[in-house]
Order: structure tokens, then C-alpha cells, then sequence
């Protein structure tokens, strides 16, 4: 059987630096012995959803924030991530015809890599915020000090999304026919929501018309809904790795799918050997840098068996750089006869400082890259299989653009984010309809 420790003797990047080591071991032998949060026959079924986005028969939609926090594990806040997603998919399945597998960025995003391991203000230098699963984000000693007592709340955090989201997605409320209740509040006035209502009315003719025909389908009632996050910090994600009684294989029971991202996708580094090890679906980030032999060897590494929906390459090239980097890899990877899901992450290749000091992305570039990377497939004739964004259902004011536009001076008003920032509910539909329309006219 696979040993899921032997990622310990590979170099391991964006490691928290924990100060105590015996407080970390006190910490993975409890979350050793604690439930899983998902079972390995949902990560079988969603690896078989991925197999049909990998065929070109369904898309992915994988969106949610950038990073969640413990003060936002609350029904409001679950609900309008959630809601958004569900408008989102509906756009996506109604207006492009195609089956929408849809993945919360959500139920463990708590761990963030970043560029530097420091910060400074004011001449006072202290340890860069890594997520709520190592620190926080108050610029204070105490509070960025990595402290292995937030993995133990991650797993309740976790598990307190999950299950309401689990509530949501088959108690009633995902149910095709609220398709106007997920419209309410600011989103219900912006452009993109006008434009939902007249969608939403299209819908719900269309279930008129298939009940009147007899057909009031059960699948219509619930959503088949899958966490995801990025497999980040390893001691947290080898204690929630757990053998599967039915196969004897392992399986990270932390969430349904998880992704290494650029920083850690080094082919000799401790992500992949992890990720090589378990049989979860996989993400793997591909930035501008990316080589075709860099994305065949790990496919070598994490898909030998060429096997549809192990593993999904999220490029993250830049708006300006899409439509030059991305034929190369799809070409060569196509060429070596791997079918795996190519999804376009169109937020981490397009971060800028904005002129008042925010970071922060303007939703042009968002949509160009989106462009680029349906030109490039249609190009190719291979299939544009997702999208991967930062999302949150609030009305924030991260991202710059869009159609009830935000600007620069507006980024103060509510810029909300822990890390990077994210489009909020207007921006995201207007997102959705975007894609829903360049997949319609492919
Ligand atoms: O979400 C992604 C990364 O964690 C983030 O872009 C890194 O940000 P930084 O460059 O501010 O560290
Ligand atoms: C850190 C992330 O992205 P990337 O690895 O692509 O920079 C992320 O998606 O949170």
C-alpha cells in the first residue's frame, strides 16, 4: 500500500515555519483519529463528472473565495456563496445547453501560499498572513505567529460548511424551481441581474411546460454540489488522509478535490509526490512559466494511467498572455494522448496594485483571458473545459470593471478580502453569461 508520509522527504515549499514542532504532533494525532468530511465514493463520482468534462460532454465551475476566514462560517455568508454558483451554473446550463459540474472553492480554502514570508508597515517587519489555518490577519506578533490550533479549527470550520452546504444544496433550497429566489437583495438591481430575471423566466417556462408533459424529474430538487480547496499544508491534509475500505487506496478526506498550486507544483517537490499518492480528483495550477515536458511530466507523476478526470490543468496565464503560452501545452498534452480537463483560472495571471494601493484585478482582463482561452481551444479543437474564479456572493468592491461598475476610488468602500480580491455576485453573473455565450457560439 502507498505510504502518504513519503512526501516528507521531499522538499516542501510555503511551509508554515510552526514554532513548536510537539504542539503540531499534539494536533495531526488528533486530526488522525477525527471523521472524515467526505467519503472516497463522492470523490469516485466527481472524478466520473470530470471524466465527462474531459470528454467535452459537461464544464466545471469551480469558484469561491480566495480565502475563507472563521469569522465568516455563518449561514448568510454560506448562502450567498452558494446562491451565487447556483445562479451562475444556471446561466451556464440554460444558456450554453451543457451539463455544469459545479465545485465550491469552499469547506477548507484556508491556507494561502504567498510571495514573500514577511510584512512590513511601517518600518515593523512580521510573518506574512498565511491563512486562517496558520495565523491571522491582525498585524500583531501574537496573532502572526503560526499556531497548529487553527488546524484543529479548519477541520470544525470545515465541517460546519460542509454540512450546511450539504443542507443547502439537498434540503430544498438548490431546487431549480427558487431559480428567482436566488435573485434577490443588490444583485436583483445590477444589469447582470436583470438579465438573470429574464432568464430565470425562461426556466421557469421551461419546467411548466416539462411538468405538463408529465416529466417533474427529482433531479431537478437537488444539486450534486463537491468542495474543493488547495492541498496546501501538508501535515493538515496527510492526518485527514484515511485508507478506503472498499479499494484499500487512499484518499485525502479533507474535500472532494484539491489542487497544488504554481508556487508548489515543483515535479521533484512534496505537493506532487503527496497529490501522487492519493486517489482524489487533482488540480494543478499551470502559470505563464509552464513547459509542455513541465505539464507531460506531471502527468507522468499524477495520472500514469491516463485516466479521464484524475487530473485537471487551472491555467493562470495573464490576459496578455493566454492566446501565446496556452497552445504549446494544450498541443503537446493533447499530442501524448492524456485526456485531462483544461480549465482557465482568469484571475491569478491578471493582480495589479491599483493607483489608490489596492491589489486588485480588473474584470476586462478577466474576461479576456476567458477569451483567449476559448480561442485557443477553438483553435485547437479541443474542449475549454471550465473556469476556476474567486467569488463571493457579497456586493464587495475588490475588483475593478463589470458591469454596474466598480472604480478604483470605489476599492476602499468595501474591500473585504483576506487575500486577493474577488468578483462579487453582479461580476460573476456577468461572468457566467460571457462564458455561457462564447461556449453557445464555439
Ligand atoms: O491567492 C493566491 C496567492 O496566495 C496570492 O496571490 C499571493 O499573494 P501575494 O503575492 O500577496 O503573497
Ligand atoms: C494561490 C492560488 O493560485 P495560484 O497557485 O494559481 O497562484 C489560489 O488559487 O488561491
Amino acid at each position: 500500500m502507498s505510504n502518504i508520509h513519503s512526501y516528507r522527504s521531499f522538499p516542501a515549499a510555503q511551509q508554515p515555519p510552526w514554532p513548536d514542532p510537539e504542539a503540531l504532533r499534539g494536533v495531526v494525532a488528533e486530526l488522525e483519529s477525527r471523521p472524515p468530511l467526505v467519503f472516497a465514493g463522492e470523490c469516485d463520482l466527481l472524478r466520473s463528472r470530470l471524466a465527462a468534462v474531459a470528454r467535452g460532454e459537461a464544464f466545471l465551475l469551480q469558484g469561491g473565495d480566495c480565502a475563507e476566514t472563521f469569522d465568516k462560517v455563518g449561514v448568510e455568508q454560506i448562502r450567498s456563496k452558494l446562491k451565487t454558483l447556483l445562479q451562475m451554473a444556471a446561466v451556464l446550463t440554460y444558456a450554453a445547453s451543457v451539463p455544469v459540474v459545479k465545485v465550491g472553492r469552499i469547506a477548507g480554502q484556508y491556507s494561502k501560499p504567498r510571495s514573500r514570508d514577511t510584512e512590513t508597515r511601517n518600518g515593523v517587519e512580521l510573518p506574512v498572513y498565511r491563512g486562517d489555518s496558520v495565523n491571522g490577519t491582525e498585524f500583531t506578533p501574537e496573532s502572526r505567529t503560526p499556531d497548529p490550533e487553527r488546524l484543529k479549527r479548519m477541520y470544525h470550520a470545515s465541517a460546519a460548511t460542509l454540512n450546511l452546504v450539504r443542507a443547502f444544496t439537498t434540503g430544498g433550497y438548490a431546487d431549480l424551481r427558487q431559480v428567482h429566489a436566488w435573485n434577490q437583495d443588490f444583485v436583483a438591481m445590477s444589469p447582470s441581474g436583470k438579465r438573470y430575471e429574464q432568464l430565470a423566466g425562461e426556466i421557469d417556462k421551461a419546467l411548466a411546460f416539462m411538468r405538463a408533459c408529465g416529466m417533474d424529474a427529482e433531479e431537478l430538487r437537488t444539486v450534486e454540489f463537491y468542495a474543493s480547496h488547495e492541498a496546501l499544508v501538508l501535515d493538515y491534509e496527510a492526518a485527514l488522509t484515511r485508507t478506503d475500505s472498499r479499494s484499500g487506496e487512499l484518499y485525502d478526506v479533507s474535500g472532494h478535490m484539491v489542487w497544488i498550486g504554481e508556487r508548489t507544483r515543483r515535479l521533484d517537490g512534496a505537493h506532487v509526490e503527496f497529490a501522487s499518492k492519493i486517489r482524489n480528483p487533482i488540480g494543478v495550477k499551470l502559470g505563464p512559466a509552464t513547459t509542455a515536458d513541465d505539464a507531460l511530466a506531471l502527468i507522468e507523476k499524477l495520472d500514469p494511467g491516463r485516466e479521464p478526470g484524475r487530473l485537471t490543468f487551472i491555467t493562470r496565464m495573464g490576459a496578455a498572455r493566454v492566446r501565446d503560452r496556452l497552445p504549446g501545452l494544450v498541443e503537446k498534452v493533447t499530442a501524448s494522448g492524456a485526456r485531462v480537463v483544461w480549465q482557465c483560472d482568469p484571475m491569478h495571471g491578471n493582480t495589479f496594485s491599483s493607483e489608490s494601493g489596492y491589489k486588485t484585478r480588473t474584470f476586462d482582463d478577466v474576461l479576456d483571458e476567458v477569451k483567449g482561452f476559448f480561442e485557443v481551444h477553438h483553435g485547437l479543437g479541443t474542449h475549454p473545459g471550465g473556469i476556476h474564479v474567486e467569488l463571493t456572493g457579497d456586493d464587495v468592491t475588490e475588483c475593478v470593471g463589470g458591469g454596474d461598475e466598480i472604480l478604483d476610488a470605489d476599492l476602499k468602500d468595501r474591500y473585504e478580502t483576506a487575500c486577493d480580491p474577488r468578483l462579487n455576485r453582479s461580476q460573476a453573473l456577468d461572468l457566467a453569461f460571457l462564458v455561457a455565450e462564447t461556449y453557445r457560439d464555439r
